[in-house]
């Protein structure tokens, strides 16, 4: 049994997206499930998602050890950490206090990590991570709101987070195969590395390095890594993807929090779409009950069935008009006011009919998870790389997709909140299904 314990929401989804699609099947909780919970059926991995990527560091460590607990008390022999594939942190962390205290609880005194998932885009070479082949100082991720990332070097970013050695598998090694890799380990553990960084390209330098950490009790990194294991340990074929979902017919509603170049580009086409779309703007409005009703009148003054398509809710906004923001606000502030918003209008949303939820951004998908009482979910089908259909096994009828702010190419959002193609507008309101303003109609 395979464990996870995942950073963020999203990342969760990604990484069990991952694990699904390298043969294992795959439970995902929200938080640390409590020892009442049972899982819902057979499974041979299980990823519990935190949302301690930005919590402070204590907390993250905490939480993690929670999650550790409870994983090993499910039964679960080896634990992956996940962080992001833009390895999101800061000098503080979280990655390097949260890898210190899974290394010493587990005992392990080595572990192997990349943030590397080319199916993503990141790539790690020479110790430096690569964003879609720009060095990740010089890719959008210099502006996150809340990790701008202004170095590309792992071994000082993670430095920064640990007193423990960090050193480098390299590229060549990786290359040589499994045998050269684990002598590489070996090689590590004699020179007191704690941590290894391994160079990885393509999905084959995963699988080889999946491979050499096929018995390792603790090994880290994105989805890439985590599905090089788990090919290396799975013993059955992947699962055919099942078809005929009636998720395209459900109602639906797009929430973004993430200001990522990527969504940005999503919501632009959104607009082009003519799609009805509302921005949440913290520093008119900075009480978030007031900003979520405010938001919610609008919705619900919205023409009646008019065919507008799924309705669109955003705070994003690009890095200048950002920094204004947050100067008037204070990030975290501004962070809190959108977060708790946002997870106000999907709770009203889902009690107007909405019934697919589809949030950008890993904090703010963890707020919608947490304020509509999600404990946990099946994983689904893809509707892009990484970013899976959760079907929740509890808190709410709707299905879930929740994006990280990078992934999906620029018609993703307007492509999963599509009505289905053959679908005809009803004449009025009480021909629809469910709620007024649907992304997808009967
Ligand atoms: N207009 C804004 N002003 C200030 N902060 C904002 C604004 N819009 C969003 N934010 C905050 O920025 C953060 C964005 O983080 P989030 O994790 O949701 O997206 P992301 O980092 O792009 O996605 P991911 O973590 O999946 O890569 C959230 O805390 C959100 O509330
Ligand atoms: O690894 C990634 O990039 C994503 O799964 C993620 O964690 C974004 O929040």
């Amino acid at each position: 049994m395979l464990g996870v314990i995942a950073d963020d929401v999203t990342g969760a989804g990604d990484v069990a997206l991952a694990l699904r699609e390298s043969g294992l099947r795959t439970v995902l909780y929200f938080g640390v499930p409590g020892a009442d919970v049972a899982p819902p059926g057979e499974h041979e991995a299980v990823v519990v998602a935190l949302k301690s990527r930005m919590a402070r560091p204590d907390s993250a460590v905490e939480e993690s050890l929670a999650a550790l607990r409870r994983l090993r008390e499910h039964g679960v022999r080896q634990v992956y950490f996940k962080f992001c594939s833009t390895f999101d942190s800061t000098a503080k962390g979280n990655i390097g206090p949260v890898l210190d205290a899974l290394a010493d609880a587990l005992d392990v005194p080595t572990v192997l990590l990349t943030p590397s998932s080319p199916r993503h885009g990141r790539t790690q070479y020479e110790g430096h991570l690569f964003v879609n082949g720009v060095p990740l100082a010089e890719s959008p991720m210099r502006d996150h709101p809340l990790t701008p990332m202004r170095d590309s070097s792992l071994p000082r970013l993670l430095r920064a987070q640990t007193e423990r050695h960090v050193g480098l598998v390299r590229w060549d090694t990786v290359r040589a195969g499994t045998e050269a890799v684990r002598a590489a380990i070996a090689d590590a553990l004699g020179r007191g590395d704690r941590y290894l960084l391994a160079d990885a390209l393509t999905e084959d330098d995963l699988r080889t390095l999946g491979r050499a950490a096929a018995d390792a009790p603790l090994t880290a990194g994105a989805a890439g890594l985590a599905a090089g294991l788990a090919h290396a340990v799975a013993d059955e074929a992947p699962d055919a993807d099942e078809d005929g979902d009636p998720l395209d017919c459900w109602p639906a509603a797009v929430l973004c929090g993430s200001c990522s170049a990527r969504t940005l580009e999503q919501l632009d086409a959104l607009r082009a779409l003519g799609r009805p779309v509302h921005r949440l703007d913290p520093v008119a409005e900075p009480d978030p009950a007031a900003l979520a009703g405010r938001a919610l009148d609008w919705y619900d003054a919205l023409p009646p069935a008019a065919p507008l398509g799924a309705p669109v809710f955003h705070s994003s906004v690009p890095p200048s008009h950002l920094h204004a923001i947050q100067q008037a606000l204070g990030v975290e502030r501004a962070a809190t006011v959108l977060e708790e918003a946002t997870g106000r209008i999907a709770v009203g949303l889902v009690a107007r009919g909405v019934r697919r939820v589809i949030a950008a951004g890993g904090e703010t998908s963890g707020a919608v998870v947490a304020a509509l009482g999600v404990r946990g979910g099946w994983i689904g089908r893809a509707a892009a790389p990484g970013v899976p259909w959760i079907r929740p096994t509890s808190g709410t009828p709707a299905a879930l997709l929740l994006k990280s702010g990078n992934f999906g190419g620029p018609d993703f959002l307007a492509a999963a909140s599509a009505p289905p193609p053959a679908a005809t507008p009803p004449r009025d309101h009480s021909a629809a299904p469910h709620g007024r303003h649907l992304g997808a109609r009967r």
